[in-house]
């Protein structure tokens, strides 16, 4: 029984950045992505204009759907003003328990809660579970088919208001196309495509802000 490559991921992280400093764990992730194995973090090309948006809107809290190993998670946390909370949702068991090993690593466990279970069933549970008014940015990351849903169902247990900001990864590639015709014609939403490329690829990708205007 060999290792996963989250796991790879968790053991050169441990052996090659410095314990309790997020920057140093991000840019060893991107390291290891580049020189051993590609990996579906949001990468460091992406990753800038994510922290531009997060800094720009200055959110308290900030939902994600999508964890992974926990990389995008570390990218926003280390952005949030003091009080400021992540909230990251992950279906996968194997990817949680990695991811949250990372997130410890790195110091951040005190701003990041990893909720493990489907998006749909963990969403209407926010409210009343974690105390969660509105979110001031939901970071959309986990599989293109749920974007759309779970943008809908957000809406419904009104988790998004008024200058909600959605920030989408992948909208190009591999694409989310029911998604990006929503919100850009949407009379709700005032939507902006920031064009990158696919992480650790020449391959076109990109991030679609979406601004809800109530
Ligand atoms: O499933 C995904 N969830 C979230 N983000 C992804 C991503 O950024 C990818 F590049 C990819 C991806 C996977 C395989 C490819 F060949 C290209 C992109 C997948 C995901
Ligand atoms: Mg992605």
């Amino acid at each position: 029984k060999g290792s996963s490559k989250p796991q790879r991921m968790l053991s050169y992280v441990q052996r090659h950045s410095k314990r309790g400093d997020p920057d140093s764990v991000i840019s060893t992730i991107d390291i290891f992505c580049r020189s051993k194995e590609w990996a579906m973090n949001v990468g460091d090309e992406k990753g800038l204009i994510l922290d531009k948006l997060i800094c720009e809107a200055n959110p308290s809290i900030v939902l994600e759907l999508g964890t992974y190993c926990g990389y995008s998670s570390l990218r926003i946390a280390r952005l949030l003003p003091p009080g400021g909370r992540l909230f990251t949702m992950e279906f996968n068991p194997a990817y949680a328990k990695i991811a949250k090993q990372i997130i410890a690593w790195a110091g951040l466990e005190s701003k990041i809660q990893v909720l493990e279970g489907p998006s749909g069933d963990l969403i209407p549970q926010l409210k009343k579970k974690h105390a969660i008014e509105k979110c001031d940015i939901i970071f959309i990351d986990h599989w293109k088919d749920c974007y759309l849903p779970d943008t809908k169902l957000l809406e419904e247990c009104g988790l998004i208001g008024k200058g909600t900001v959605l920030i989408a990864d992948n909208v190009t590639f591999p694409g989310t196309p029911d998604y990006l015709e929503y919100v850009r014609n949407s009379p709700h939403y005032s939507s902006q495509y920031f064009k990158s490329y696919l992480e650790y690829s020449k391959t076109e990708d990109g991030l679609e802000k979406s601004v809800f205007l109530g």
